[in-house]
């Protein structure tokens, strides 16, 4: 996909024009600084697993700058809390909450994928070990809930906001672990509906973009008619967020990316280009189902196998159908955008990060 994510937008309400990575920059200025003083409240070593993770020092404790990933879900909650009319401060403590949800998820992942890299780097698990990663994982979301209820104790958001962003929070971390179950599932299967896929991702992905799409809204008291709209427009975003990870997982370049190569294709995961292309039943696609119902040499292809999947899938169309896939749902997304009166430069922002969410590569 061509790479557009320098797009300039137009004039904020604060500020002056703001492109899409500074807008990424902010949210992690903003919330950086909290996110370290919630990791800081782990026991030792915990603190250093997750402070590794989040690529704040190197395995050997030394200070570093590394990719702490793109702070995609943080700054919806900061958009969240400026359609409701208030600063995007207003949504620090869900940008936080979300994000520590997020990271709870990426280590249990690579974990359950037995992926060694992430963010460019050795995964956690493969540095301190499965046990430490689990816990670092499990403390990261229990700590989501807290910093939300903490928000409520120190006077950041009413009592009353704090409860529904914590119910919004906990119901979508239900869901993406649910998500991810199914996920899990569908790899011992040989085939999935399109309809089982997007069920799925709606839930491994999709539930958190929509609750920190709609959080940041919920702390500054907004009804729930306009977090309601919000939830949808980032349930949309998540399904195309989910559209373009399951392309870049196949198509990627694991130099941008920092994931490995093949991982979807040799675990057999059925991500929507795998499922749009078994659907369609011409000679490609059913060449594939039936490697996909072979057990033999599973999770054992060599690279030019796996090459040779990539392009059967293609063949059978689907990743044409899944980059379709991810433009429609971008398209659902704003309209539920048009459901809300904001700022028009909020709305811009809430315009841009979906641009960047459908044509990045990485
Ligand atoms: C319970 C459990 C283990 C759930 C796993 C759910 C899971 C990992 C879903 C995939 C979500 C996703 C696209 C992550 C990458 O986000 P990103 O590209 O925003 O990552 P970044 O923060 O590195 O930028």
């Amino acid at each position: 996909m061509e790479s557009r994510t320098g797009t300039a937008v137009g004039g904020t309400a604060h500020a002056e024009p703001v492109s899409v990575p500074e807008l990424l920059a902010r949210s992690r200025t903003l919330c950086t600084p909290p996110l370290k003083a919630a990791v800081a409240r782990l026991a030792a070593p915990m603190d250093t697993v997750a402070a590794y993770h989040f690529g704040w020092i190197d395995r050997d404790g030394t200070p570093s700058a590394g990719d702490g990933g793109k702070a995609v879900r943080p700054a919806l909650a900061l958009l969240s809390a400026q359609a409701a009319g208030a600063p995007s401060e207003a949504g620090v403590p869900g940008g936080v909450a979300v994000e520590l949800v997020h990271n709870f998820s990426l280590l249990h992942d690579d974990l359950m994928d037995g992926d060694e890299t992430r963010r460019h780097r050795a995964t956690a698990w493969t540095v301190f070990g499965p046990a430490q990663a689990i816990l670092v994982g499990d403390a990261l979301a229990t700590l989501g809930t807290e910093v939300l209820l903490d928000a409520a104790t120190s006077g950041d958001a009413s009592a009353t906001d704090a409860a529904r962003a914590v119910r919004l929070l906990t119901t979508a971390t239900r869901k993406l672990i649910d998500g991810q179950a199914m996920d899990v599932a569908f790899e011992q299967r040989d085939s999935v509906t399109v309809n089982e896929c997007l069920e799925m991702e709606g839930g491994k992905t999709a539930a958190l973009l929509a609750a920190a799409s709609a959080i940041g809204a919920v702390l500054a008291g907004a009804d729930d008619r306009v977090s309601g709209a919000l939830e949808r427009y980032g349930h949309h975003l998540g399904l195309a967020f989910q559209a373009v990870d399951d392309l870049l997982g196949i198509w990627g370049a694991t130099e941008v990316t920092g994931k490995p190569h093949w991982g979807d294709l040799r675990q057999r995961k059925k991500s929507l280009p795998v499922a749009a292309a078994l659907a369609e039943g011409g000679s490609a696609s059913r060449k594939l189902a039936e490697q996909l119902a072979d057990p033999t040499g599973r999770g054992e292809e060599s690279e030019p196998e796996l090459a040779a999947r990539a392009a059967l899938i293609e063949e059978a169309g689907g990743r044409a159908w899944t980059q379709e896939e991810a433009r429609r749902q971008h398209t659902t997304a704003l309209a539920a955008l048009d459901e809300v009166p904001m700022p028009d430069a909020v709305r811009e922002h809430f315009v841009a990060l979906a641009e960047f969410v459908v044509v990045r590569e990485r």
